[in-house]
């Protein structure tokens, strides 16, 4: 292994006292407690575990979390009543709906029902148009996780050539986004990209992001790239027993990498200190109080 690797899961401990601090502040000075709303439809188990630990961090943090867990065969008219309720209550400063939605629920209308100011995922399409017009906005919790390691790790990210693979609206197109910002020259590729292996080697920053497991190969990396790898997927082992695994081959990409994320612990930890982040900066715009310094990018 000569490549550093990005600890995550240290990283988002971190990040994670800088907002129990700052809610600690909020409390003191101004008698308030971030809220964050979590709606999670149905019973998927992968997605509990998911919505479970965010109740967890939130509340360690010193923050209100309000659940709401409603059976898969919920409407979608009640889904966006609920909504409508979150966005009313001023105890609430984020709302977080929990993707993805069962296929009788539109997502698009459940993500513009959110109060563009309490999208704590920063999916609401007038957040989007922020991000992609340089205006101040809730930047999407994933793509944000992997610019502060950037930042950290990817040494001056002005001129860098990164590659983004993937174009989900959750993470490809706002991390292309973040990355224009910060004067790279961006490009991103997906499952029609003729010759991805040639156009991965000769990216300076590879933002994998493709949901295959152990996809992007060492051998396809320029030496020295910085790697973050945001797949999170669980693979069989044959025995019974699973694996998370990401989007890139550690075992050989560690060797050729200057730095890179491991799965587990690296962009998925990240991602939830980031949308605890997010929700202590919503609160604190939402009650035009000062914005705290090193919780947003
Ligand atoms: N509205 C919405 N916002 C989301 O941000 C959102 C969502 N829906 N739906 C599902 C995905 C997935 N997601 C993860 C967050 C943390 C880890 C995470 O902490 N992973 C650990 C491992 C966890 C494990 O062992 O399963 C790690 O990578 O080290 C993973 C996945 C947020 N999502
Ligand atoms: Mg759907």
């Amino acid at each position: 292994m000569t490549a550093q690797l990005i600890d995550g899961k240290a990283f988002a401990a971190t990040l994670r006292e800088k907002v129990a601090d700052h809610v600690a502040h909020l409390k003191r000075t101004h008698g308030v407690t971030p809220g964050l709303a979590v709606v999670l439809v149905g019973d998927d188990p992968a997605s509990q575990v998911y919505v479970r630990s965010k109740q967890t961090q939130t509340l360690v943090a010193g923050m209100h979390s309000y659940e709401y867990t409603l059976p898969s065969e919920t409407s979608e008219t009640d889904l966006l009543g609920l909504i409508r309720e979150l966005n009313a209550d001023p105890d609430v400063h984020g709302i977080l709906v929990q993707l993805p939605l069962s296929d009788h629920i539109d997502e698009a209308s459940v993500i513009e029902s959110i109060d563009p100011a309490k999208d704590v995922d920063g999916f609401h399409p007038v957040n989007v148009g922020r991000l992609a017009t340089g205006q101040t906005t809730l930047v999407p919790c994933t793509p944000m996780g992997c610019l502060m390691m950037l930042r950290e790790y990817g040494g001056r990210l002005t001129g860098q050539h990164a590659v983004v693979i993937g174009r989900s609206n959750i993470v490809g197109k706002p991390m292309a986004q973040l990355l224009l910002r910060e004067n790279c020259t961006v490009t991103v590729a997906h499952s029609k990209t003729v010759d991805l292996a040639s156009l991965v080697n000769r990216a300076d920053i590879v933002v994998a992001t493709v949901g295959r497991p152990h996809f992007v190969q060492g051998e396809w990396l320029k030496t020295g790239a910085t790697v973050i790898d945001v797949g999170i997927n669980r693979i069989d082992q044959g025995d019974d027993t699973t694996r998370l695994v990401g989007d890139v081959d550690f075992d050989t990409a560690k060797d050729i990498a200057c730095a890179i994320t491991p799965v587990p612990g690296g962009v998925g930890p990240m991602t939830i200190a980031c949308l605890l982040a997010n929700t202590v900066t919503a609160c604190c715009r939402q009650l035009t109080l000062p914005e705290p310094v090193g919780l947003t990018v």
